[in-house]
């Protein structure tokens, strides 16, 4: 493909040539990118805008709520509404589902997002970004129901997020690779950078939080106290780490570069599967990176075959390199072999 493809040229086209994506589904991933540009220019007004610091709210999660997470909730929703061709949407910041009022046009479509990904790293000028993943409305009903979200993750039919970093880069699926768009802001869209997106099998980088090290599993444990060995040690070679507690920020690098992924489950709140969310983080993101040629796994098994009970449900995630992420998995079996997990 020549270069300054626009989004919208690069869906019509792959519409026309791979039969991929229907007309709905085409307008519907153009409504989220455009309201993508405007979360853009909200967060780079920065304090002049207000849109800094704490709202004072809460959201279903007991999360304190930034301003930004509540405006990119709203713009989101606004312009999906009227033109995202949806039947509901699902988001991080909302307790329940939104189901599209019957004055706007109705569509077969359900979305889902984490309107502000990393808020920890808004006030500190610190990358973070927008993930959404789209689900077809079962047809076997009228309306919607929360049941209809409740799919795994191998039924999403687009995927993918936008980081609003040093650039604001889109970065999608829809089973067909991984394509990533630059925003151009003179021109006002999202150009074509980069498609075909491939993480290396290995790598020698890992993303971890460490202040959690005392709260992991052995399996995790294990695999980190042998990267640390570095070049002594069983791995024969030296690890670096990166960990920018911006999930959106930390899978982009590995896309870009390669890399490994992990916020497993650990023993400070046992009975929750792992921090991250199921549906709107874990599985747009694991499609992401399997779609780019890597695995994502909860450490027994594969995250896109997780069956959801919950919309907010949470999951343990190890992402990335495809040889890494098997090892890992391979840990989890040898301990589970010997009766210690
Ligand atoms: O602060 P911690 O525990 O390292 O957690 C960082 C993780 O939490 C998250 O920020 C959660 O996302 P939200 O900001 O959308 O709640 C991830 O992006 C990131 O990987
Ligand atoms: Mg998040
Ligand atoms: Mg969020």
């Amino acid at each position: 493909m020549s270069k300054k493809v626009s989004l919208t040229r690069y869906l019509v086209e792959q519409q026309r040539v791979d039969g991929l994506i229907p007309g709905q589904l085409r307008l519907l991933i153009e409504v989220v990118a455009r309201a993508c540009k405007r979360i853009s220019f909200e967060i780079n007004k920065g304090a002049l805008g207000h849109v800094m610091g704490s709202a004072g709210s809460e959201n279903v999660q007991g999360e304190v709520q930034k301003k930004l997470d509540i405006i990119a909730n709203e713009v989101l929703i606004e312009a999906n509404e009227w033109g995202g061709h949806l039947a509901a949407m699902a988001s991080e910041e909302m307790e329940g589902i939104y189901v599209v009022p019957n004055r706007y046009p109705q569509g077969e479509y359900l979305l889902l997002f984490d309107p502000l990904d990393g808020s920890s790293n808004i006030d500190v000028n610190v990358s973070i970004g927008t993930i959404f993943s789209v689900l077809e409305k079962p047809q076997d009903h009228p309306g919607v129901t929360v049941d209809d979200f409740l799919q795994p993750g191998s039924k999403q039919v687009a995927a993918g997020y936008c980081i609003f970093g040093p650039q604001t880069t889109l970065v999608l699926t829809v089973g067909d690779g991984v394509a990533m768009f630059t925003l151009d802001r003179e021109q006002g869209s999202f150009i074509l950078v980069e498609e075909n997106i491939r993480i290396p099998e290995d790598t020698q980088e890992f993303s971890i939080n460490m202040s959690n090290m005392r709260h992991w599993d052995p399996a995790i444990r294990r695999y980190i106290d042998e990267c640390l060995e570095g070049a002594d040690g069983p791995r024969g070679k030296n690890f670096n780490m990166r960990w920018i507690a911006s999930m959106v920020a930390d899978i982009h690098r590995i896309l870009c570069r390669g890399g490994i992924f992990m916020y497993p489950w650990d023993k400070r709140e046992p009975q929750k599967p792992g921090k991250l969310r199921l549906m709107y983080e874990a599985n747009p993101m694991g499609w992401l990176i399997e779609q780019a040629g890597g695995a994502a796994s909860t450490g027994h098994q594969r995250i896109l075959e997780v069956q959801p009970s919950q919309l907010h449900q949470r999951v343990s995630v190890i992402m990335g390199a495809k040889n890494e992420v098997e090892r890992i998995d391979r840990y989890y079996q040898e301990l589970e072999a010997s009766g210690n997990n």
